[in-house]
């Protein structure tokens, strides 16, 4: 078809020959066959749109279902990612005029990142292209390469965004949008998408409620001024109703409808809320008389965004050979005249937010000014849903070189609206509407100028006749569109997931084993963690035992516990210092003691320090290897350095064993430590033969009776010389005293024992420097294996030996287990970390296989709405 020929009668379409029009004539031409011929062709007509309708309602409902499928996934499930296609880089340069299918795949949320994707543009149906992405792999070949797009099926780089779907669907701020959107979070694009999608949910309600209204509406847009309100009132026979000027007047949508649906009454409805109007509901809108239009109109305080007025109007065509567009007895159709685009942002806006409801755009360009920016930025957005547009090119007239005006604005068109374009010679019309307006009442005024009269041949057949195409069509094509955009945002997302999935599963390939491992090593761990920390506390404990104990055993036999630096037994002052001698010697003896004490606690400072080592050889060989090793120093020194002061708590266990040299207690001296007749009368007493089973008792041996001094001396003697020695000694004495039952004996066995008690005497006398430290070591080590010497506490109770092996092997348990339990800390972590990681990777893989199955679900669906859809020629 020529874009653009000579008016015909033959209108838009060849089905227009069985219009109403052609019915009605052919009746009266008296034919009946050629009636019964035509009211079958009509009744076809009627039965393929219906069909056509029924096949779309299916499909939107299945476009339905698939939206909000998506959306509650989307919401529910997986944030829906938002990709962005840019030719790759050398694919589409300047220099390469067709782009190819390579192309550098980003995410809204993450922009930086990119993917290098090869998109195919499958035809699947006269409308619709499959559009998938496939992941570039290292064995595809370079750009250059790859095949050029089919210009044919319109493989821009424009058909790779998205349409219906396009998330900065902002007139005017496209490009902020964009900037905006690429700072937003992924949870913020999956919430703007979610938007997205219920507006598209709430858009194929609407359309599916469309395509089973009776009414056909017909928007009359366009820029300002240029002669929407005429062409109205031409196309309504009605010159006066809607008000022109010269200025620009129309600020809110008029929908000029059939005075039939009011009672046949002419009058105004201004609605107080555009969306719940309700002709039988008075309280929705204000009635007002027809003459009031003008002035409601072109009030300045109402604008574009003000409820729409709804004039009804009678007929006033009844009789004319061209009826109006509004009375033609087939199909309702209603007018609407809008505010002129350019005016200000909120009319483009106002005018998109009408294309749902109506099913006819006419566009009024002037001649003279042809496409202003605001009516290109329409056309283009009109076309997502509209690919026929109805173009009135007004004051046609004004034009004096009328054929270089048709040249430039037919070619505005094919960029714009290439369908249009396509069908031009009946979509798109020049004309002078001001003259048919008002030459309307002149006498001749039946007589419409003939371009103008084809102009509304082609409108009421688009209209009427093309139902399917006005109706249909743009829910079919908002259905395609959606469909591409549902199928790009599936195909993009199929690529996050596996490229996820893949990720999850690595990890868990990764992650996993170490986290068995480590699981199996956990018993062994805590075993040589125990057995090493029993191992050195015990050691600690008998090694330190065992030092006391032998400490305690040298004092007893008069000599220091150990040999200590600056520390010896003091000099013998005589006779007459033995007191303060004793005192010494038994400081001496303390401090030895604690020297004793010290050395045990080095001691167990050395094996704490090789057990703090095994601990962390245990870590360094069951931690992983990216797991930070302790970075605890063992300081051995501060092992047993704070003394703490006895609590309750700790009876002063804390402080057992330790500077028993200033305990007042230990240290006091008495007279036993001096002279220890006690102990000699046992030794002595332990040598004789047992007279009777109470002769070891010490209590009741009285030292006054004469054989009780004979006794100590006896115990005096016995600190020299061997057991043996002692024994002939007293039973001299006892073969002595014998002796005194002899009366030959008695005059001379006095002399002789008091000669024996004087050297008795002067050899304790005598073994006073060494017997007082015998006596001092034995008393220290008779006390300090019974007692810890403490103070007053629980603790004092515990030999002295035990008390101190405890306190030390206390403290090493102490230091052991702190080195355990930070490598137990760290051991559980690492399993911790380990165990999320495979936990957040596993959800990760299951996520990811469940968006692959949705999608997966999503492209079927996809395929079977088109299937409902293939081959239906609206
Ligand atoms: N010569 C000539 N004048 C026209 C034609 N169509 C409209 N006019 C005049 O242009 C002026 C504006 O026409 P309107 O119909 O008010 O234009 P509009 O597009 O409705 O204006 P707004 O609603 O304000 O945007 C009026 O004075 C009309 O008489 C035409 O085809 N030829």
């Amino acid at each position: 078809m020529q874009p653009f020929h000579a008016p015909s009668r033959s209108a838009y379409t060849p089905s227009v020959q069985d219009d109403s029009t052609h019915v009605e004539k052919e009746s009266q031409n008296g034919s009946e066959f050629a009636s019964r011929l035509a009211r079958e062709a009509a009744d076809g007509v009627v039965r393929d749109y219906e069909e056509k309708r029924d096949r779309l309602d299916k499909a939107i409902e299945q476009s339905e279902y698939l939206v909000a499928g998506l959306k509650n996934f989307n919401r529910d499930q997986w944030p829906v990612r938002y990709p962005s296609l840019k030719p790759a880089e050398g694919s589409s340069s300047s220099g390469s005029a067709r782009p190819t299918h390579r192309r550098t795949l980003t995410y809204a949320d993450e922009p930086t990142k990119s993917v290098d994707v090869v998109i195919e543009h499958t035809p699947v149906s006269r409308q619709a292209v499959r559009r998938a992405l496939t992941t570039v792999n290292s064995s595809t070949p370079a750009s250059p390469s790859f095949p050029p797009v089919d210009a044919s099926t319109n493989h821009s780089t424009a058909s790779d965004d998205f349409s219906v779907l396009k998330l900065d669907l902002n007139l005017g701020a496209t490009r902020h949008a964009k900037t905006l959107i690429t700072h937003l979070e992924k949870s913020s694009i999956s919430s703007l998408l979610d938007n997205r999608l219920s507006a598209s949910l709430d858009h194929l309600s609407l359309l599916r409620k469309r395509i089973h209204d009776a009414q056909s509406r017909v928007l009359v847009t366009g820029d300002l001024n240029a002669g929407k309100s005429t062409l109205v009132n031409a196309l309504l026979r009605r010159p006066e109703v809607m008000p022109t000027d010269q200025q620009p007047l129309t600020t809110r949508f008029v929908e000029v409808v059939s005075a039939r649906e009011n009672g046949d009454v002419e009058e105004i409805h201004v609605l107080d809320q555009g969306d719940k109007y309700e002709p039988s509901d008075k309280s929705t809108y204000t009635v007002q008389p027809i003459d009031k239009l003008e002035a409601i109109v072109s009030d300045e305080e109402s604008d574009a965004s003000s409820p729409p007025l709804r004039v009804f109007l009678r007929d006033h065509s009844e009789g004319l050979s061209n009826p109006s567009i509004l009375h033609n007895g087939v199909v309702d159709i209603s007018l609407i005249d809008a505010p002129g685009l350019n005016r200000d942002s909120i009319i483009t806006t106002a005018n998109f937010a009408r294309q749902e409801e109506i099913d006819v755009v006419v566009f009024v360009v002037s001649a003279a000014n042809h496409f202003t920016l605001s009516a290109k930025e329409f056309i283009w957005q009109a076309g997502h849903e509209k690919a026929h547009l109805f173009i009135v090119v007004n004051r046609f007239d004004q034009i004096k070189d009328k054929e270089k005006c048709r040249r430039i604005v037919l070619e505005q068109i094919k960029q714009l609206s290439p369908k249009t374009y396509e069908d031009a010679a009946d979509l798109v019309h020049f004309v002078d509407s001001a003259k048919v307006a008002l030459g309307i009442n002149d006498e001749d005024g039946d007589e419409i100028d003939e371009t103008f009269s084809y102009l509304e041949h082609s409108l009421r057949s688009f209209v009427l006749v093309n139902r399917a195409k006005s109706k249909l069509g743009p829910a079919q094509n908002y259905v395609t569109h959606l469909l591409a955009d549902v199928e790009l945002l599936a195909s993009a997302n199929v690529l996050v997931a596996k490229q996820e999935r893949e990720a999850a599963r690595n990890e868990l390939s990764r992650v996993k084993p170490e986290l068995e491992t480590l699981n199996k090593s956990k018993d062994g761990l805590e075993e040589n963690l125990v057995n090493e920390e029993e191992r050195v506390t015990g050691e600690a404990a008998s090694r330190s035992k065992q030092a006391i104990q032998r400490g305690l055993e040298r004092i007893s036999r008069g000599e220091m516990a150990a040999p200590a630096p600056h520390l010896e037994l003091p000099p013998y002052p005589g006779l007459l210092g033995v007191w303060d001698y004793a005192t010494e010697v038994k400081r001496v003896m303390l401090a030895s003691l604690d020297f004793v004490v010290s050395l045990a606690e080095s001691d167990a400072r050395k094996l704490t320090t090789q057990g703090v080592d095994t601990i962390f050889d245990i870590g360094d060989k069951s931690l992983p290897l990216d797991v930070e090793r302790s970075n605890r120093v063992f300081n051995p020194n501060a092992m047993f350095s704070t003394r703490i002061k006895p609590s309750r708590r700790n009876s002063g266990v804390a402080q057992v064993g330790l500077g028993l040299a200033k305990q007042p207690k230990l240290a006091d001296v008495n007279l036993s430590d001096i002279l220890d007749i006690q102990h000699h009368l046992f030794l002595a007493r332990s040598t004789l033969p047992s007279q009777t089973p109470q002769s070891s008792d010490l209590v009741s041996f009285s030292p006054e009776t004469s054989l009780g001094m004979a006794s100590l001396a006896v115990g005096a003697f016995s600190l020299v010389g061997n057991k043996s020695g002692i024994r002939s000694l007293v039973e001299n004495v006892v073969h002595v005293s014998e002796l005194a039952s002899n009366p030959s004996a008695r005059k001379w066995i006095a002399p002789i024992i008091g000669v024996m008690a004087a050297g008795a005497v002067a050899y304790v006398i005598y073994e006073l420097p060494r017997s007082i430290p015998r006596n001092v070591g034995r008393h220290l080590h008779a006390t300090l294996s019974v007692t810890s010497g403490a103070e007053e506490s629980d603790a004092s109770l515990i030999p002295l030996p035990e008390a101190v092996s405890s306190r030390i092997s206390g403290e090493v348990r102490k230091v052991m287990r702190i080195g355990a339990w930070d490598l137990r800390e760290r051991f559980r972590k690492a399993v911790e970390t380990r165990a999320e990681v495979v936990k957040s990777s596993e959800e990760a893989d299951r996520k990811a296989g469940l968006a692959l199955s949705q999608f997966e679900d999503v492209d079927k669906r996809i395929g079977a709405i088109r299937e409902i859809m293939a081959d239906l020629k609206v």
